[in-house]
Formats: structure tokens, C-alpha cells, sequence
């Protein structure tokens, strides 16, 4: 509840050593060999998703039942170019929020792939009000998921959860479920999030029909979509700017490149890697039971009914074992959209290098301490930005 247990959890393990048990029946792994037998395992003696650690959506629905995703290039080019017309404008100024400007871009990529259309955040310059809500709305699944660990206790703290955290999130789930309905409405000829979903056809009963989604089904897997696909590949973006201001000889060598003719860019792709490894944007729990019988972790046996997950974050850089860097988790329950958020965050962040001359503002080394609830909650970044003179795109 303070939003600093991805600090204190790395405390611990500094102190105790690779395996630390943080409750009853709950142990936490530093990451290695430990990510590849919690996560990567299939089949009967794989470890899942340890269910009460993700909290169900409003309607009971479970989410994340979810298929694959398709890269969608002209739509996500179409938004980032409108990134740059805004912040042509926006930068005329000199100090720009340009986190700001990669939530409206990730938001609007997501909402568009998702409901077949933006949240308008970049037409309008602002975030959409009901994406302030959503960031409410993972404060409430915070609270929860903590009290969900006592059971025993779990119908006295309900009551020390304040209503309106909790109308928070089922606000939000009703206002996602309202725009899934209309996008269902649209038909299935878009080539989108939606029509992966709705593939096999709609079922208007949840469980009735085997490998058609239901209604329910595709109202909680946007619910938990729209969040996944768009804070995170934001945040991202937004500490490996930092991190540019930061270091100047990396800026520069990254602008080198960009601006080159070349259109291969390992440096590029090494700035992100680097970036999702100090930073990782999803730090929430990743927590894990064993198959039936227990199962080996890292040489250590970890007992039926006993959660195991591994700490993602660790921002150590001395003898690098890139192996232990799993940003999108692993395995057969990693992330679906990683390709996707690849080729955001690429050109993205191509495109602002290209068109822009950033450097750091005046706030300093302070705004990348930030607590953390499932997601970092991030300060305004605030930068300053030159438009260059150019006719390439
Ligand atoms: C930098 C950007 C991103 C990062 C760091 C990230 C990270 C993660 C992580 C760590 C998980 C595992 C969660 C768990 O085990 O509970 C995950 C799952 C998932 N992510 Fe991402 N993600 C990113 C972007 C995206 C995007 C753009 C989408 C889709 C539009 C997406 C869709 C999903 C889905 C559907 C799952 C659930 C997979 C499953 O449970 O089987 N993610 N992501």
C-alpha cells in the first residue's frame, strides 16, 4: 500500500539471498534460472497464475484469455505522426510534458486497436477523463489484492476500503464494457484487437460455447487490454527519455543514428533493452503456484499451495546477467503484446529524435523515485524541445 514494496523487495533479498519467503505461503525468487522454472514450464507441471493475485474484473469474468496480436503499422504510424504535428505546436514553447504526450499517443493507438476509435487525446490535447479514471481505478485493484491476502479477515478490511476507490473501478469497467458494445456493433471487418476477439463468432452466454468469447469475456479482456497495452509502452517511453536528458553522450550517439540514412538501428534497440531493464514498466506481482505435488525453483522446492513469483526489477548493471531480464515476463503466459509495444516504443521514439533536439528540463535527477501501484506512478516530465528544420518524414 505504500507503493515502494518493489524496493523493499529487492532490501530483502540483498539481505536474505535468492529466495525469501514473505508470508505463509508466499516466496519471492530473485531473477535467473528461477524465471525459467516459474514461468517459461508448459504442460501439466507448469506453474499458473496464482488467480487471487489478479483481481477479477466487476462482471467475475476472468480476462486475459486472450490471442495473439498482429502489429498494425499504418494505424500506429497515423498516430504517431499526429505525436509530432502536436508537439511541433506544444514545443513552441520551449518546456514541454512529454510524458503527457506519450500517454495521449499509446492511449490513442489502444483505444482505436481496441473500440475502432481514439480517445482523442492527441486531437485534444488531454488525457480522455475516463483514462484518469482507469489510473484510479489500479489504485482500488491495489487495495484489494492486499486484502484478498487475509482471507479470514477479508470482510472486516472490505470495510476499511473507501467506497468510492472501489466505485472507481467498476465505473471504469462499465464505461469499457459500454465502448465494446459498439465496437461489436461496427461488424468484424476492421483488422484489429476486437476482431481477433470476435473471430470465432460472440456467445451472449458466458460458458456456453467452447472457443467462442463471450460478450462478458470480451468486456473484461478490454477492461484489462486497454491498460496493459497503453501504460505500459507510455511509461517506457517516458523513462528512456529521461534517461536520454540524463546522459548526453547516449543522446547523441542515438540522435547520430536515427538521423543517419540507415534504417537498421541496433543502437536504438540497445537504448531500449537497457531502458526496459532498469525500469521495467510493469512491476506489479507476478505471482505463480505449482502443479500438484510442488515443483523445483532454482534448485529450491517450492510446495503445492505455496505462491511463487520473481522480482522483475532489478537495477543492478555490474555483471550482467542478461538472462534475468524478462521486462515482458516469459513463457507461456508473457506478454501478448510485445511486438506491438516494440514497434511503438521504436518508432515513437525514432520519430521524436528525428524531428526534435530534447534536453533535459529544469526539475533534475528526482522523477525517477516513484512509488509504485501494479504501475509506476509518474511524475509530469517536464523537457525542453527545438523542432528541427526538415522535410523528411
Ligand atoms: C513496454 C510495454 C509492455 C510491457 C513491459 C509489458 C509487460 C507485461 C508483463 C510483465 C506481462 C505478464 C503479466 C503476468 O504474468 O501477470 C504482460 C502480459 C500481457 N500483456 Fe504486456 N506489456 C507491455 C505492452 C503490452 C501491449 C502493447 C499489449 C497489448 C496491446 C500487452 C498485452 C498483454 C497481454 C494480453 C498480457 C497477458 C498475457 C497472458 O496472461 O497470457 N502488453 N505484459
Amino acid at each position: 500500500l505504500s507503493g515502494r514494496s518493489h524496493l523493499r523487495m529487492l532490501e530483502l533479498h540483498k539481505q536474505y539471498g535468492p529466495v525469501v519467503r514473505i508470508g505463509p505461503n508466499r516466496l519471492t525468487f530473485f531473477p535467473g534460472q528461477s524465471l525459467k522454472d516459474i514461468y517459461n514450464r508448459t504442460g501439466p507441471r507448469s506453474f499458473k497464475k496464482n488467480r487471487p493475485y489478479y483481481m477479477p474484473p466487476p462482471n467475475n469474468v476472468d480476462h486475459l484469455v486472450g490471442e495473439g496480436l498482429k502489429t498494425q503499422e499504418a494505424l500506429v504510424t497515423q498516430y504517431v505522426d499526429a505525436f509530432i504535428q502536436g508537439l511541433s505546436a506544444a514545443s513552441q514553447k520551449g518546456l514541454v510534458e512529454i510524458s503527457a504526450w506519450f500517454n495521449y499517443t499509446t492511449f490513442d493507438i489502444t483505444g482505436d486497436l481496441m473500440f475502432g476509435d481514439s480517445f482523442g487525446c492527441l486531437r485534444n490535447n488531454k488525457l480522455h477523463p475516463w483514462i484518469q479514471l482507469m489510473f484510479s481505478a489500479i489504485k482500488a485493484l491495489v487495495f484489494l489484492g492486499v486484502v484478498k491476502q487475509f482471507p479470514t479477515l477479508d470482510w472486516l478490511l472490505m470495510k476499511l476500503v473507501p467506497k468510492s476507490i472501489l466505485q472507481k473501478g467498476v465505473d471504469h469497467f462499465n464505461l469499457s464494457a459500454e465502448k465494446v458494445d459498439m465496437r461489436i456493433a461496427m461488424g468484424n471487418e476492421k483488422n484489429d484487437l476486437m476482431s481477433g476477439m470476435l473471430k470465432n463468432g460472440l456467445s451472449e452466454k458466458h460458458g456456453q460455447h467452447r472457443g467462442i468469447m463471450s460478450r462478458a469475456e470480451i468486456h473484461s479482456n478490454s477492461y484489462i487490454l486497454i491498460i496493459a497495452g497503453s501504460e505500459t509502452s507510455a511509461t517506457a517511453l517516458s523513462e528512456i527519455t529521461y534517461y536520454l536528458c540524463k546522459y548526453p553522450a547516449i543522446r547523441q550517439r542515438l540522435v547520430a543514428e536515427v538521423r543517419s540514412q540507415s534504417s537498421d538501428l541496433p543502437f536504438l534497440h540497445a537504448v531500449i533493452q537497457e531502458g526496459l531493464r532498469i525500469y521495467p514498466p510493469f512491476v506489479g506481482t507476478l505471482s505463480r503456484l505449482p502443479p500438484p505435488g510442488g515443483e523445483a525453483v532454482d534448485g529450491y522446492f517450492v510446495p503445492e499451495g505455496v505462491s511463487a513469483l520473481v522480482q522483475i526489477l532489478d537495477p543492478r548493471f555490474l555483471k550482467d546477467k542478461l538472462d534475468a531480464v524478462e521486462p515482458f515476463s516469459t513463457g507461456p503466459r508473457g506478454c501478448l503484446g510485445k511486438i506491438l509495444a516494440y514497434a511503438e516504443i521504436r518508432l515513437i521514439l525514432a520519430k521524436l529524435l528525428f524531428h526534435f533536439d530534447i534536453s533535459p528540463g529544469p526539475e533534475g535527477d528526482g522523477w525517477i523515485d516513484q512509488d509504485v501501484y501494479y504501475l509506476w506512478a509518474k511524475p509530469p516530465l517536464m523537457i525542453y524541445m527545438i523542432k528541427r528544420e526538415t522535410t523528411a518524414t
